[in-house]
C-alpha cells in the first residue's frame, strides 16, 4: 500500500475580489472618484472590517460588492461572478446585507419582515415561508411571541436582530454589515457582537463589515482593511494595522478609545 500524498496547503477561496476599482459619481466637469485603483480580496471565513474616515467610500464599496453600483473602471467579482450579475438573480440567496439604516417594513410584522425575500421569490407556499422565518427568528435569539410584533414596538437591539434574520433568510454564504452596532447602547452592542460571532461560527459565514466602533472591530474582526486616499491603504490583523504609520490610523487606533479597546481583557472576570 502506498502512503497517501500529504495534503497540499490550500489557498483559501476568494469570496470577493476587487481589482483596480474606480467608483465615480457625477458627470463631465462634476465627476469625482471615490475609489481609484482600489484592490481588496475577501477570503472564505474572513471576518473583515472596513474602516476609514467619513466619506472615504466604505458604504460605496459594500454597494459595489453587492452589485448595486457599476464600477467606473476595474472589476468586482462576488462569489466567483461579476457583482452586477447578483442583482439580476435573487441577490438575497447569495449575499445577505444588513443596511446601516436597515429600517424594517413598518407595515409588516416581525415574521413577515424576516420572510420577505423568500415570499417575494414566490417558490414556496406561505406556511413554509413562515416556518423558515420562524427558524431564523429563533436563530437570532428572539422568541416565538415576538413574531407578530410590529417594528414600532421593538427595541433598537431587536430591530437589528430582525434585520439580521431577514438578511439570513436564504442562507447566504456571504454577509455584508454596514455599521451593525450603530445606535445601540453598550450592552446591546456587546450582545449583538456575541450573536454575530456565534452565527458566523455556526453557519460558516464570511462577513464584511463597515464599522466606526473600535469595540465592535476588536470583538469581531479577523482582518481589517483601512480605506484612505481612495484605496485600501493596508490590510492585516487589527493589531498589525494599528501599527501602520498613517494619520488616520494613528488617530483611530491610538486615541483613548482605541487604547482601551486594544488593552488585554482584565483577568479573573467573568
Ligand atoms: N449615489 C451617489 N451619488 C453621488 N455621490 C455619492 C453617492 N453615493 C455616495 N456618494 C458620495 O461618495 C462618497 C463616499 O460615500 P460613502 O457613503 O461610501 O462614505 P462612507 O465612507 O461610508 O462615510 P461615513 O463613514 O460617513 O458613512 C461621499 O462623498 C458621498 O457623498
Amino acid at each position: 500500500m502506498t502512503a497517501a500524498a500529504s495534503p497540499r496547503p490550500q489557498t483559501p477561496r476568494a469570496m470577493v475580489q476587487v481589482d483596480k476599482l474606480w467608483s465615480v459619481f457625477g458627470e463631465g466637469d462634476n465627476a469625482f472618484a471615490v475609489h481609484q485603483d482600489l484592490d481588496l480580496t475577501v477570503y472564505q471565513g474572513d471576518m473583515l472590517s472596513i474602516v476609514g474616515g467619513s466619506g472615504t467610500g466604505k458604504t460605496v464599496l459594500l454597494r459595489q460588492i453587492l452589485g448595486l453600483l457599476q464600477p467606473g473602471r476595474g472589476t468586482v467579482t462576488t462569489l466567483g461572478r461579476p457583482a452586477a450579475e447578483l442583482c439580476t438573480e435573487g441577490a438575497a440567496a447569495r449575499v445577505g446585507m444588513l443596511f446601516q439604516h436597515g429600517a424594517l417594513y413598518s407595515a409588516f410584522n416581525v415574521l413577515e419582515n424576516i420572510g420577505f425575500a423568500l415570499r417575494e421569490l414566490g417558490t414556496l407556499p406561505a406556511a413554509m415561508v413562515d416556518e423558515a422565518a420562524m427558524v431564523k427568528l429563533r436563530m437570532v435569539g428572539l422568541k416565538p411571541e415576538h413574531a407578530t410584533r410590529m417594528p414600532a414596538d421593538l427595541s433598537g437591539g431587536m430591530v437589528k436582530r430582525v434585520a439580521l434574520a431577514r438578511a439570513l433568510i436564504m442562507d447566504p454564504p456571504l454577509l455584508l454589515l454596514d455599521e451593525p452596532t450603530a445606535g445601540l447602547d453598550p450592552t446591546s452592542s456587546d450582545e449583538f457582537c456575541a450573536l454575530l460571532r456565534e452565527l458566523r461560527a455556526e453557519l460558516g459565514l464570511t462577513v464584511v463589515m463597515v464599522t466606526h466602533d473600535l469595540d465592535t472591530l476588536f470583538a469581531l474582526s479577523s482582518r481589517v482593511a483601512v480605506l484612505a486616499e481612495k484605496r485600501v491603504l493596508v490590510t492585516g490583523t487589527p493589531q498589525e494595522v494599528a501599527q501602520f504609520p498613517h494619520p488616520f490610523i494613528t488617530t483611530f487606533f491610538q486615541g483613548e478609545r482605541g487604547r482601551r479597546a486594544m488593552a488585554p481583557a482584565p483577568q479573573g472576570g467573568h
